[in-house]
């Protein structure tokens, strides 16, 4: 894990160790953006690698391999370095994706990063103006939070990564499932934009936050972990899942701290946990055995058996499946009604059914995490978090 803990991050931080920001307005920078499309003079090169600085969507590991390894390429020319050992994750795939470049001039691989820069600045979002973007609550990035028709939907809005929580993620869901327990909607829910409904934990999280210190980190992320599922433990109101897509590692073991689960017919439910060298969380090690029985949640969650949205419904975890063509919409009219219900009896309801075990609940979410912090400093973690961020295994 000490390799982790120099972090794929770190390949961003060190192929931009560079002069301070330039300040470019917004027409200017138009501009010059479409010049650089075109051309890789050296200061475009200084241009494009200040404006990478300021994207908004995060690239992704394997493009910013590519950055790096043209950066290099540009400024000090084919790879120089010694081969890194090959439990050296980290200098590895730098070494591979710079050294991939052969003999690439220096000018060419200006050119190039330019040229990528251009692609990824056209990308972006462009935040004002979106249609219907005056109901959506502000504060939110990793999230689209609107109220209407006495409901509160939160919705997972990183489509791009598969909806995968990132810290971000975890600390928004946190304010807002704050703020929908007071706010004078009747229920909330929740559900992924896109076609996941959430990947689960982004495993970029283990490389983002580990510094030097790797039981700081694993005592921090269960810190987060229990406070993020004691949200869910003491949500007052019900509390409803619209499960859009597949669904991966936490996404999954919330549920059975949901009131109701209404899935698409796409849906997929999958806990790999000992895949990862990791184990249950979301009070899972108790909600499932009860919610299934023990040896369908063994299956679950310890071989990590995908089940899909038919066989979650047949085994208690799911309330009901919707075709995927008419889910949105059923699904909807149906919340609509409920949610006209008077709200202080669905809330005393929802109180009566859960609070009897709400103290145990904690306590399992606690004991879970304590085991999770060990889990996450073990070399099973490392080794399949790290083949996974090498893109040498997904799931
Ligand atoms: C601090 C609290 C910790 C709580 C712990 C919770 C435990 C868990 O949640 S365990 C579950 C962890 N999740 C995974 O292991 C899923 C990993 N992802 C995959 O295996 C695949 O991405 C997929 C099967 C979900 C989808 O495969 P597909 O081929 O359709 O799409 P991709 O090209 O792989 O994904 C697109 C894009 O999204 C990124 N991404 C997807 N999931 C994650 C993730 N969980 N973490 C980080 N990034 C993820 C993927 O890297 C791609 O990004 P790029 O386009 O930039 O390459």
């Amino acid at each position: 894990m000490a390799a982790a803990a120099a972090g794929l991050a770190s390949i961003w931080r060190l192929s931009h160790r560079l002069r301070p920001l330039q300040v470019i307005s917004f027409p200017v920078l138009q501009l010059h953006m479409s010049r650089i499309a075109m051309g890789g003079s050296q200061k475009d090169f200084e241009m494009a690698v200040n404006q990478v600085k300021r994207l908004k969507n995060e690239p992704g590991n394997e493009v910013k391999l590519k950055l790096y390894a043209l950066y290099k390429q540009a400024t000090e020319g084919p790879c120089n370095m010694p081969k890194p050992g090959m439990f050296d994750f980290i200098n590895k795939a730098k070494w591979d994706s710079w050294n991939a470049l052969g003999n690439l001039s220096k000018e060419t691989a200006r050119q190039n990063y330019v040229e990528l820069v251009s692609n990824l600045s056209a990308s972006e979002p462009s935040s004002p103006g979106k249609p219907g973007a005056g109901r959506k609550q502000a504060g939110y990035d990793t999230l689209v939070v609107t109220s209407e028709d006495g409901i509160t939907k939160i919705m997972f809005n990183r489509p791009t990564k598969k909806n995968a929580l990132n810290h971000q993620m975890y600390q928004e869901l946190m304010a807002a499932l704050e703020a929908a327990g007071k706010d004078d909607s009747a229920i909330t829910v929740i559900t992924g934009n896109g076609d996941y409904y959430s990947s689960g934990n982004d495993l970029n999280n283990f490389t983002d936050s580990l510094q030097d210190d790797i039981e700081k980190s694993a005592q921090n992320a269960a810190i987060l972990l229990r406070n993020f599922v004691g949200c869910f433990i003491d949500f007052p109101k019900p509390l409803i899942a619209m499960v859009n897509g597949p669904a991966v590692g936490i996404p999954v073991t919330l549920l059975g701290l949901f009131d109701i689960i209404y899935a698409s017919d796409r849906a997929t439910f999958h806990t790999p946990f000992s895949h990862l060298g990791q184990s249950p969380e979301g009070c899972s090690s108790y909600m499932f055995p009860k919610i299934m029985g023990s040896a369908k949640a063994a299956e679950m969650l310890i071989f990590g058996k995908k089940i899909t949205a038919k066989e979650a419904c047949a085994q208690g975890l799911v309330t009901e499946v919707f075709p995927d063509s008419t889910f949105q919409k059923e699904v909807w009219t149906r919340l609509k009604v409920y949610a006209k219900l008077p709200p202080n009896a669905m809330r005393i309801s929802k109180q009566l059914i859960r609070n009897m075990e709400k103290e145990k609940l904690h306590a399992i979410n606690s004991e879970e995490c304590r085991v999770l912090q060990s889990r996450w400093q073990s070399e099973e973690c490392a080794n399949a978090v790290m083949n996974f961020l090498s893109r040498k295994a997904k799931l």
